[in-house]
């Protein structure tokens, strides 16, 4: 038989199987779809129940539609490629590997779930240790259509006859695929190296580091998955946070888990980590490493016992005849001694409210030929609608946005910061929260402290509403469904990813550990590719978010890059052979021939260089073109290439391509990418290392790599 009819051959094989799995699928659907149709008919007929009856019958209900809709989103996002895998072993045995578990009627397995441990020997078996597996199988589909497979044969020596084997390697033709908007889930090709990552124990810390493109975040994802599935009652319930360093990267990552049908994860980037506030601009990096060091717990610790610019700084009241007055100086002592006790300002109002009336009778008692009862002043007093008012604008509730604000003011912040500043530093940070447009990414770190510092204001009493349909939808349906986002003080999510950690900094580090109190880790990150400048102190408060030194952590190093082509891993190596060693720079598997193209041209033609580069990268790449750029060049850059008007073209600087990737990619000016960081030369690398086929260079320097 020729080879294409031998793979012809072996293709129907597996259809007739995939068949079978799709037909029981659909089963398993009508049948989660009747009960969740039941269940609704119970939460129906609850409503004409007595109290006790339709708590019961709401929390059956609660269990059967809850169960289905599970059911029901799992298959359909596994519809796809569901079945990936099959082993043939030397028992005789065969297994098929998929997305998800499925079982025929007679509970025999049609398909074994990828993170089940008998799936392991799928991603772990290699010819010198091949785990009694003779052949290991990749099937490619689309739809429920199968469209190509690929072996690895295992143990030549017991290789049978009948046992066809046919591919060149599904991972290099996976790596060749063209890339899109979103990052693909890669169940299919798992390596060995990436699968001990995924598989390690979920308790204390796991760090995974690895160069450029060896699928850090890929696995951190896949790990999330395995985690939920292995102990979806310890993860699934308090919830796993996944925290990226932007909003495109969570854009970018969004649909890898839901993909895996892990829908109840929440992604969140280092700027939106706080309900309600977007960070609008990235600071320049000697403002970033200000705002993200240590230092500034003691300013916003400070800043939070100063009396706000506008609170009255003399209290003058009457009482029986008398005007009592506290001034200024005796006013700061009040509100010091309120600060000292054990509330954070925004619940102590009460607190400085029973401190001012003391210190009312005291300035009372010391008046002669005024006899008066401490008890009776302290009920008249407090009583009194006049102090009342002064104290609602003497001790006012504070948010974080407003005190981050008052440091705007040179003087107050300089007269705060005391010596913990310098005056350079001080008119650094005093102009950017003068910046009208809003706060920056670091600002969000600072903005999450001062919330914790400040407390929560009491809430105000709501009056209850209706009961309704929404009453009708269980507690627990509300906190897992999709979309569901945990409050901002929530501290007990059960596992926390931390992706691209080489740069958060030390008060980032504290935004996030203050998330994960209970939670386990893992961390993954690239040393070389850090932006940060102060990795001690970093480190310090990495430790200190994941409850101390002494927390247990294992490590995998990832050492195969699977995204950039050799030729293009080779120049982006060059620009930090100064700043790594060679065992932190990855391997790059896959060769391509094609060697990066250097343009050289004057300054003023950067961008039509540019422009002619995307436009040629466009017609020799199925997938996105990305163009990279320093910051001050985006907004121009964006406005050329538009002209374009192509959707696979993206224009993004050197810190926002970070974690994402493009077929091909051009760079404009690599010296000014360098010059705009504290840590200029990772981050040119980071950006030499988005693309997976193509790279174009634009620059002026006609020496550069080797300038
Ligand atoms: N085993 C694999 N099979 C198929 N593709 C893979 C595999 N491992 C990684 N990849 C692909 O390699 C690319 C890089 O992966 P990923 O973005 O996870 O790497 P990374 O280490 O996080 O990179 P960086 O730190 O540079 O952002 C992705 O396209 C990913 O799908």
């Amino acid at each position: 038989m020729s080879e294409t009819s031998v793979r012809e051959a072996e293709i129907a094989v597996e259809q007739k199987h995939v068949d079978v799995v799709y037909a029981r699928v659909d089963e398993m659907r009508s049948e989660a779809e009747a009960m969740r149709n039941r269940g609704d008919a119970l939460a129906h007929g609850a409503r004409n129940e007595a109290v006790f009856e339709q708590a019961a019958m709401l929390f059956e209900r609660d269990v059967m539609v809850r169960h289905a809709n599970q059911i029901l989103r799992t298959l359909d996002a596994e519809h796809e490629g569901l079945v990936f895998g099959r082993l043939d072993d030397t028992a005789g045995e065969t297994m098929y590997v998929g997305r998800l578990g499925v079982r025929d009627v007679e509970f025999d397995n049609l398909v074994t779930d990828w993170r089940a441990p008998a799936a392991a020997p799928f991603y772990q078996a290699t010819a010198e240790q091949p785990m009694d597996i003779i052949r290991r199988r990749v099937i490619r589909s689309s739809g429920q259509t199968v469209v190509d497979i690929d072996d690895d044969l295992l143990m030549p020596e017991r290789h049978l006859e009948s046992m066809a084997v046919v591919g060149e390697g599904a991972l290099m033709a996976s790596l060749t695929r063209a890339r899109g908007e979103n990052m693909r889930d890669i169940v299919a090709t798992i390596q060995k190296e990436q699968d001990e990552a995924i598989r390690a124990p979920w308790r204390g810390v796991t760090e995974i580091t690895g160069g450029p493109g060896t699928g850090k975040t890929a696995v951190a994802l896949h790990r999330v998955a395995y985690l939920l599935y292995r102990d979806r009652r310890r993860m699934g319930g308090t919830g796993v946070l996944v925290v990226g360093p932007s909003p495109a990267f969570t854009s970018y990552i969004s649909r890898v888990l839901p993909s895996m049908g892990e829908d109840n994860v929440e992604l969140r980037s280092l700027s939106d980590l706080l309900d309600g506030v977007k960070a609008v601009r990235v600071d320049s990096a000697p403002v970033a490493a200000v705002k993200g060091s240590l230092r500034m717990r003691r300013v916003l610790k400070r800043a939070i016992r100063e009396a706000p610019a506008d609170a009255p700084n003399e209290l003058r009241i009457m009482y029986r005849g008398e005007v009592l007055k506290l001034d200024a100086r005796e006013l700061d002592t009040v509100r010091n001694n309120v600060h000292n006790g054990r509330r954070p300002p925004n619940q102590a109002r009460v607190d400085a409210a029973e401190a001012l009336l003391e210190a009312l009778w005291r300035k009372a008692d010391s008046y002669t030929d005024f006899p008066v009862k401490r008890a009776d002043l302290i009920t008249e007093l407090g009583e009194r609608i006049d102090f009342h008012r002064f104290v609602v604008v003497w001790w006012q509730l504070l948010t974080p946005a407003e005190v981050l604000r008052s440091l705007s003011d040179r003087r107050r912040l300089s007269r705060i910061a005391g010596r913990g500043l310098t005056r350079s530093e001080v008119d650094m940070l005093a102009d950017s929260w003068a910046d009208p447009s809003g706060p920056s990414v670091a600002d969000i770190a600072l903005l999450d402290e001062l919330r914790m510092l400040l407390g929560k204001p009491p809430k105000r009493r709501k009056r209850k509403t209706d009961t309704s349909a929404a009453e009708l939808q269980t507690w627990s349906e509300r906190q897992s469904g999709p979309g569901y986002h945990r409050p901002d003080d929530y501290d007990e999510y059960s596992h926390i990813v931390v992706d691209e950690a080489q740069d958060l900094s030390p008060m980032q580090w504290r935004m996030v550990g203050r998330r994960g109190k209970y939670a386990s880790w893992t961390v993954v990150g690239d040393p070389v590719q850090s932006s940060w400048p102060d990795p001690a102190e970093a480190r310090q408060a990495q430790d200190g978010a994941f409850g101390g030194p002494r927390t247990v952590r294992r490590q995998f190093a990832l050492r195969t890059n699977y995204r950039n082509s050799a030729e293009i891993f080779d120049l982006a190596g060059k620009v930090v052979r100064d700043v790594s060693t060679p065992e932190q720079l990855p391997h790059a598997v896959r060769s391509t021939g094609i060697e990066p193209s250097i343009q050289v041209c004057s300054f003023d033609q950067l961008t039509e260089f540019a422009v002619n580069a995307a436009k040629e990268l466009l017609g020799t790449v199925d997938g996105t073109v990305g163009v990279i750029t320093a910051t001050s060049r985006v907004d121009s850059t964006r406005s050329a290439i538009e002209r374009l008007n192509d959707e696979r073209l993206r224009v993004v600087d050197g810190l926002e391509s970070k974690g994402l990737e493009y077929d091909a990619v051009v760079l404009i000016e690599p010296a000014e990418l360098v010059a705009e960081s504290t840590t200029g030369p990772r981050t040119l690398y980071v950006a030499l290392t988005r693309a997976t086929q193509r790279l174009t260079v634009v620059t002026t320097d006609r020496n550069w790599p080797d300038s």
